[in-house]
């Protein structure tokens, strides 16, 4: 038996054939960890090299992007990133590493494309504009880096709609580095302040989709997703004017959920990153999204998605297994051999500007000027867009608890809270905004005095330099988050600590909370009680524990940068590329149909091999719903295929054997009104349909294992819901396709293990893992070790006239099926033959595969006397190592004593279906048809 060592090396060999790379895989090419760990060391060396020389442009507030040295490639040097990459791992065979040429990093061109721009225009004039930096984190992060060569796209946040208005907005941003999407009124209105604002950005946050007037939310609901996929394909259409090859395109949060695709099928080699700056929800809250499947599709044809914290990354791939049905991996989610990687890239903030602006003159007289304010008082702060996910009024019932319950803090605390107004045209946001402005009026009313009062509440925004004043002034931050993507206000009140170290009270629902936590005190925002005592807590925490906290988040901030964030989500998806390339290197080549017809033509006598279920049969549900498992149990031949199936079958140069798993029933059911023969139980079973049953089953065949098998496997069906078992002549196949994906998995791991341990330990049998399916058999119970047995009797019943000069092999076989492939490979030694199989079940995942043997040469069968009857209804004899062949084909000879199978290896063609494909049945329409005329 081949080892997992051996099929490795052999898969190995085979890529090398495929490709024709000259270097061993496995061995030779860095891994991927291994490629972003020298990539890291790089990117390091390399600033603290620009650092030296002096050439690290710090953000500068004149230049939005910060981004001042260009070091653009010259137009004689523009491979693209990957082809560099790939050539590297190429040079790392022989190298054992690969370097950059200079060792230093060149600026890549970068576009951030994302709703807002970081500047907001308002018109001065017909041609005249002022430009403000925007609000919000997704900015705040962005703006601080500066280590590529980015252009940023999005919409400027107005209404513009005459062409004097564009052309001189699409100037004054240029200077920016900014490039508009120039989005009309309406649509604003429908896809920002309704679908994104209004579905998907409760949704993501946990609150349910609205109830109310159901039938005008669905009217809206779909006015709004339309409005949606078309904003989405504005910004596409803006980024392809603009794209370079080579570009690296990063796409940014829920209002471009659909940008990936549409930039995809645009251009499929664009380099596409996506990130969600929101929390990504349970695929529970997901799958109430009357477009679930659509927009998480529309995702993953980027490269790379990325999340703040690994909790949403794994929500969104529970999203694809469970709403889609697809794969979900260590790495990400795969589609038919496509992967897309998913992964956690925390935010980070720009901490040295932070640090370096407390020492600007402005923000030290802001600082003086609040200090005198509040003299004798502790400041707590709150700053948040005015969004009902920022736990607001928790928040504030929260202080108004405190106050109540401590009476002597009354004068000696006070809480400042800015809450800056945004997507004011959404109601929902109206209506936190008048809630708000209710419960401070009342506390203030209550607790506040003549001179003072406790809370002071801005509606409005606050520049940097204020801002940053008023973060190194607080004694106690409030960040109570009902649910947030990360919170930088966090950060930012970190970083400004450094003399005062204060405490921060941290939402646990916020995603800071798995970064600072350990120096935050965290608090669940809907428990108000806990809430109103953390802050008695943090008020009254002693200089040591303030101390050892605030070095703890120290250290985090200003390690955990914006910078850091960008380069190594940049980084990760040049290498996704890379990797993803490397992947199709080892994919067999699609099906040359166009070929294998011109062959099919032009020869005498075809055999083709053709398997049932996922190859002729109905494909499965496209969405990956699976909700009618009964209907789809029934396995039936696609009703598409009949009639080309039926003209093959009556073209007397053409036998069409099915070699299915399934019993001798479903055959007889499915094609008993064909010519053709039926190869039931993985070829255990034979009949041409003119005929009756016989067995090909090898004589010494124990099914002693069986009941224990069925005992087990009725055992887990109970547990299990939606599993069943099928108990077959020579095989019992459990099979878990329609149950909870990750309970099935869990199941089939302990029902193996369970076998493996238990009944099966000394029986001879062989335990298949399908995707979805375990199955046992007696040990010599393949497809492929049955097809010699099969095509024996063929040649001795079809009185064969003519060589089988062609043959057509098309399946989803399972992997200990697939030397079915190999059988027909001319001059291919065992060994290789099996490393064909390896390859094939080793590829399972990709779309459709196919290979043709490469080299020219004939099997010429021996000249001999056929032996007389079949041996069939007497028993075939076993052969587990496959060598029938070399017996069987000294039966198999035509009457006049020539071979009975000439096929040159031009004429040879298989193809691998994969078993979700939903083009099986095209494919075999496709192939088929055309040969019919
Ligand atoms: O552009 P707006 O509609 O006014 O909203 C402002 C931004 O709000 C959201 O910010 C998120 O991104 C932050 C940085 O990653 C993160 O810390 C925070 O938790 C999120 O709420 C939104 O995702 C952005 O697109 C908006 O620009
Ligand atoms: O008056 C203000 C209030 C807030 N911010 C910025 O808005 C961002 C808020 O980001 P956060 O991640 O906390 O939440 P978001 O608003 O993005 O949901 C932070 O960078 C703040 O510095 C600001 O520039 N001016």
């Amino acid at each position: 038996m081949e080892s997992i060592e051996d099929t490795r090396t052999s898969q190995n060999n085979l890529m090398l054939q495929l490709s024709g790379i000259k270097y061993n895989y496995d061995s030779a090419v860095p891994s991927r960890l291994e490629r972003l760990l020298r990539e890291r060391e790089l990117r390091k060396s390399s600033r603290s090299q620009n650092a030296n020389e002096g050439i690290r442009d710090g953000y500068r507030d004149s230049d939005v992007l910060g981004n001042g040295i260009e070091l653009c490639l010259s137009d004689g040097d523009k491979r693209t990133r990957e082809e560099e990459l790939i050539e590297g791992l190429a040079a790392a065979s022989l190298s054992n590493g690969f370097e950059r040429q200079d060792g230093r990093s060149q600026k890549q061109r970068l576009l951030v494309v994302a709703n807002r721009l970081p500047v907001s225009a308002v018109r001065k004039g017909e041609d005249s504009w002022a430009l403000e930096v925007s609000v919000g984190g997704l900015v705040s992060a962005l703006l601080g880096v500066n280590e590529f060569e980015a252009s940023w796209i999005g919409w400027s946040g107005v209404n513009v709609t005459d062409e004097i208005g564009q052309r001189s907005l699409t100037e004054a941003l240029a200077e920016k580095r900014c490039i508009p999407v120039f989005l009309d009124q309406e649509t604003v209105h429908q896809y920002y302040n309704g679908y994104c604002n209004n579905i998907l950005w409760p949704l993501f946050h946990y609150l349910p989709l609205p109830q109310e007037d159901r039938l005008a939310t669905t009217r809206s609901f779909q006015s709004q997703f339309a409005a949606y996929k078309k904003a989405n394909q504005m910004f596409a259409d803006v980024v392809n004017a603009h794209y370079q090859e080579g570009d690296v395109v990063w796409c940014h949060d829920y209002h471009l959920m659909f940008l990936p695709k549409c930039l995809k099928e645009y251009n499929s080699k664009m380099k596409v990153g996506w990130f969600l700056h929101t929390p990504f929800p349970s695929s529970e809250i997901h799958r109430t999204l009357p477009s679930r499947s659509e927009l998480l599709r529309a995702v993953l044809a980027a490269d790379l998605v990325g999340f703040h914290t690994y909790d949403y990354a794994r929500h969104f791939v529970s999203a694809c297994t469970r709403i889609l049905g697809l794969e979900g991996t260590p790495e990400g989610v795969e589609d038919q051999g496509k992967l897309t990687r998913v992964a956690a890239f925390p935010i980070g903030i720009d901490s040295d500007r932070f640090i370096r602006a407390l020492e600007l003159p402005p923000v030290k007289y802001h600082i003086k000027e609040l200090q005198e304010r509040f003299a004798g008082r502790k400041v707590m702060l709150g700053v948040d867009r005015l969004d009902m996910i920022k736990g607001i009024p928790q928040k504030i019932l929260a202080f108004e608890k405190f106050l109540e319950e401590n009476p002597d803090w009354r004068d000696k605390v006070v809480l400042l809270q800015i809450a800056v107004p945004t997507r004011t045209d959404v109601p929902e946001y109206q209506k936190l905004t008048c809630q708000v402005h209710e419960i401070v009026g009342r506390i203030n009313g209550r607790f506040g005095t003549l001179t003072a009062v406790p809370i002071h509440h801005l509606d409005r925004s606050l520049d940097f330099h204020a801002l940053c004043a008023l973060y190194a002034v607080t004694d106690v931050a409030l960040v109570t988050s009902l649910r947030d993507g990360m919170n930088l206000v966090s950060y930012e009140f970190v970083a400004c600590q450094a003399s005062k170290k204060g405490v921060l009270i941290l939402s646990e629902f916020a995603g800071a909370a798995q970064s600072l936590g350990a120096g935050a005190i965290l608090v669940n925002p809907w428990n108000i009680t806990e809430l109103a005592s953390s802050i008695g807590y943090a008020l009254t925490m002693c200089a040591h524990g303030r101390e050892k906290r605030h070095h703890h988040n120290f250290l985090h901030v200003t390690t955990h940068t914006s910078q850091e964030w960008a380069e190594t989500f940049v980084s990760e998806l040049n290498d996704t590329v890379v990797e993803s390339q490397l992947r199709t290197r080892q994919i067999p080549p699609q099906l040359p149909s166009e070929v294998a017809i011109e062959r099919y033509m032009g020869s005498k006598n075809r055999l083709l091999i053709l398997g049932f279920n996922a190859t002729l049969t109905e494909p499965v549900d496209a969405q990956g719903r699976r909700i009618d498992q009964l209907k789809e149990m029934e396995l039936k031949l696609h009703p598409d295929l009949k009639e080309p199936l039926r003209k093959l079958c009556n073209d007397p140069k053409t036998t069409v054997v099915v070699l299915s798993g399934s019993d001798r029933n479903v055959l007889d059911e499915n094609f008993g009104d064909y010519r053709m023969w039926l190869a039931a139980e993985h070829g255990m079973f034979l009949r041409r349909t003119e005929g009756n049953w016989m067995t090909t089953m090898p004589e010494n065949l124990s099914m002693d294992w069986v009941d224990s098998v069925k005992h087990v496997f009725e055992y887990f069906t109970e547990r299990t819901p939606r599993s069943h078992f099928e108990l077959r002549e020579t095989s019992l196949v459990w099979n878990y396709k329609y149950t909870d994906i990750e309970f099935g998995k869990l199941q089939s791991k302990d029902l193996l293990q369970h076998l493996w341990t238990g009944p099966i330990s000394n029986a001879s049998v062989d335990v298949v893992q399908g995707s979805r399916s375990v199955e046992v058999r007696a040990v010599g119970v393949t497809k492929g070790a049955a097809i010699d047995r099969i095509l024996g009797e063929i040649v001795h019943n079809n009185d064969v006239k003519t060589p089988i000069d062609y043959v057509l092999c098309i399946g989803h076989f399972l992997p200990k099926d697939e030397d079915i492939y190999s059988f027909f490979e001319p001059e291919l030694p065992q060994g290789q033959a099996a490393t064909t199989r390896n390859k094939i079940a080793n590829h399972l995942n990709r779309n459709t595969s196919n290979h043709s043997a490469g080299k020219s040469g004939h099997r010429a069968v021996s000249n001999r006397v056929p032996q007389q009857a079949s041996t069939l209804d007497k028993k075939a004899g076993s052969n587990e190592n496959g060598n029938w062949w070399s017996m069987m084909r000294d039966r198999m000879t035509v009457h006049e004593g020539s071979s009975v199978l000439d096929l040159k290896a031009d004429n040879y063609f298989s193809c691998a279906v994969e078993l979700l494909l939903r083009t099986s049945r095209s494919l075999l329409i496709e192939a088929v048809k055309p040969w019919l005329g």
